[in-house]
């Protein structure tokens, strides 16, 4: 991907015509041959987009990225040491200047995205065994992993960086991949990871309040999430149309859009005769020209919408309705995300990673519907994040669970027992509601199993599946999964 810097200069005038290169006296600007937005992942002959944040402006790190072997600087100001393209909004500009660096890898590759507040990496995932069983060659990029064909890679996030998000299309265009189902959080949106991206489809699941630390109100939340779907940035909208946010994007997006209900609101794609139990989950779908059962092995109703925008998108990207709902049935229980916890325990363990209040109002229904006896919920808040959920999070599990566990979650900088006030002050608003607190996660789990009985449930909500906690900068590896399995060993031997 080697250009030179009158190169870049001139395809950045293109986005930005006041892009101008300031080249420090005695430098000579040579060949860029990657990109990089961190100054600790600079690899010799790179640019390296020094970017203002929220902590450090970029740019102030040029020396450690110039040290590294960066050849150059895009930035909002000129550095000393590194020939400088300077720009009025770095990070606007990345994306496209990425993707231009890599000749435009989703032009080659039929990208999907899908947005909305919960089940994004279900619906990836989904979509993703879809595609494969209609005979199509994939690619996934989403909050547990990052595949390009045969080439998989552990995530770091739910949508990485713009430079990384454009070399794993380049990764999966060289691959042979036809389809990319990819995750786009409202980070990324809002922070222009994806930007440079064309999309085949925009897939929106729903919108519920979260993240509000960083868009500040939901209006703003739902304006990220819809930036999406707009004829500039993709070819189709697959709407799912449930929740009063998707029926207005549905109405305001100028994208052909496809609606996509399981509440028997009028739709393209609808559900109905919706079974879901503690093996499985079953509904039949309708679709322009399909009528078709569909079987998932994944657990609870809130995996219905997300199957049937990856069946409606997958569709509508030209794969057969019965290979692509074989597809859906062969996906097997995502990891952390409403996964069983089995150890032989006379009762139903789960791991959930419902960590707001619009996911915890679906999943504990459908707990509570194949629960005889207690639903017991381990919950905390994770730290660093929106603290306007914490309160209504406890409020909302304790209106719904028999007992909650407050508990430890991933404090980061913040003070553990603050998150834990907040969330029990929350749950024991609730009249009634059988509230108690421990700080350890283990010793919270291990009370939750010792209160379980035959036909209880026990859920411990709020990771899913992600195996590092951090507090006070240090992170120790910590997985539910397994905190559940050894919480529920003295259970079956005794
Ligand atoms: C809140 C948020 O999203 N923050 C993002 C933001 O960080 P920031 O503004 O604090 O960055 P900063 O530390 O001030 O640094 C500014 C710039 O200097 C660079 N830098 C910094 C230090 C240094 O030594 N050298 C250097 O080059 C940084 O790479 C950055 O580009 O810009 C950084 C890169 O420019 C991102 O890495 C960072 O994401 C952080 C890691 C993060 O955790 N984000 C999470 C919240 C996130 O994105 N989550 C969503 C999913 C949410 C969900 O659905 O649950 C996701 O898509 O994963
Ligand atoms: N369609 C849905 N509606 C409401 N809640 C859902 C839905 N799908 C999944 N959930 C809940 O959201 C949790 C996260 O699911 P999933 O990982 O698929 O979503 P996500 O949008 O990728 O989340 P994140 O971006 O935080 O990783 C699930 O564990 C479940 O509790």
């Amino acid at each position: 991907m080697a250009r030179t810097i009158a190169e870049i200069l001139g395809f950045l005038r293109t986005l930005a015509p006041v892009a101008r290169l300031v080249v420090p006296e005695r430098l000579r600007p040579v060949a860029v041959r990657g990109v990089t937005l961190d100054s600790r992942e600079v690899r010799p002959g790179d640019l390296f987009a020094g970017l203002p944040g929220a902590r450090v402006h970029g740019a102030d790190r040029a020396d450690d990225a110039w040290e590294a072997g960066a050849v150059a600087l895009l930035s909002d100001r000129p550095s000393p040491l590194l020939p400088s393209l300077v720009v009025p909004d770095p990070r606007r500009v990345l994306g496209p200047l990425a993707s231009w660096l890599h000749d435009d890898p989703s032009r080659a590759v039929a990208v999907h995205g899908v947005t909305g507040t919960n089940g994004k990496t279900s619906t990836v995932h989904l979509l993703d065994a879809a595609l494969t069983a209609a005979g199509r060659r994939t690619g996934l990029a989403g909050s547990l992993v990052v595949r390009a064909g045969d080439d998989e890679r552990p995530a770091g996030r739910t949508t990485a960086e713009a430079p990384a998000v454009q070399a794993m299309l380049a990764r999966c265009r060289d691959a042979g991949v036809d389809d990319v189902a990819l995750e786009v959080s409202s980070h990324g949106l809002a922070l222009h990871r994806v930007a440079g991206t064309r999309f085949r489809t925009a897939v929106f699941t729903n919108l519920s309040p979260d993240h509000l630390d960083l868009h500040g109100d939901l209006e703003s939340y739902y304006a990220a999430k819809a930036s999406l779907f707009t004829p500039e940035r993709a070819d189709a909208a697959v709407v799912v149309v449930d929740d009063e946010a998707g029926r207005r994007l549905a109405a305001e997006t100028t994208c052909p859009v496809t609606t996509v209900s399981t509440t028997g609101v009028p739709a393209d794609w609808r559900a109905g005769t919706i079974r879901a139990d503690g093996d499985g989950t079953s509904f039949r779908a309708r679709g322009p020209g399909v009528d078709v059962e569909v079987r998932l092995q994944l657990l609870g109703p809130q995996q219905v919408p997300n199957a049937l925008a990856a069946l409606a998108t997958a569709v509508g990207a030209g794969a057969d309705p019965a290979a692509a709902v074989r597809g859906l049935a062969a996906t097997p229980a995502l990891p952390g995300r409403l996964e069983r916890v089995d150890a032989g325990q006379p009762f139903l363990a789960v791991v959930d990673f419902a960590h707001n209040v619009g996911a915890h109002r679906r999943v504990l229904p459908f707990l509570r519907s194949v629960t005889a006896g207690r639903l017991v919920v381990v919950l905390g808040a994770t730290g660093g994040r929106d603290r306007s959920k914490r309160a209504a999070l406890g409020r909302c599990v304790a209106g719904l669970a028999d007992l909650v566990v407050v508990t430890d979650e991933s404090p980061h900088d913040e003070d553990p027992a603050a998150l834990r006030d907040a969330v029990a002050a929350g749950a024991r608003e609730v009249a009634g509601a059988e509230v108690v607190v421990h700080a350890d996660r283990r010793t919270a789990v291990a009370v939750a199993v010792a209160e379980a009985g035959p036909g209880d449930t026990v859920l411990l909500a709020g990771r899913g599946a992600d195996g590092v906690r951090i507090e006070a900068g240090v992170a120790e590896p910590l997985d539910d999964r397994e905190l559940l399995r050894t919480a529920l060993r003295p259970r079956v031997a005794g």
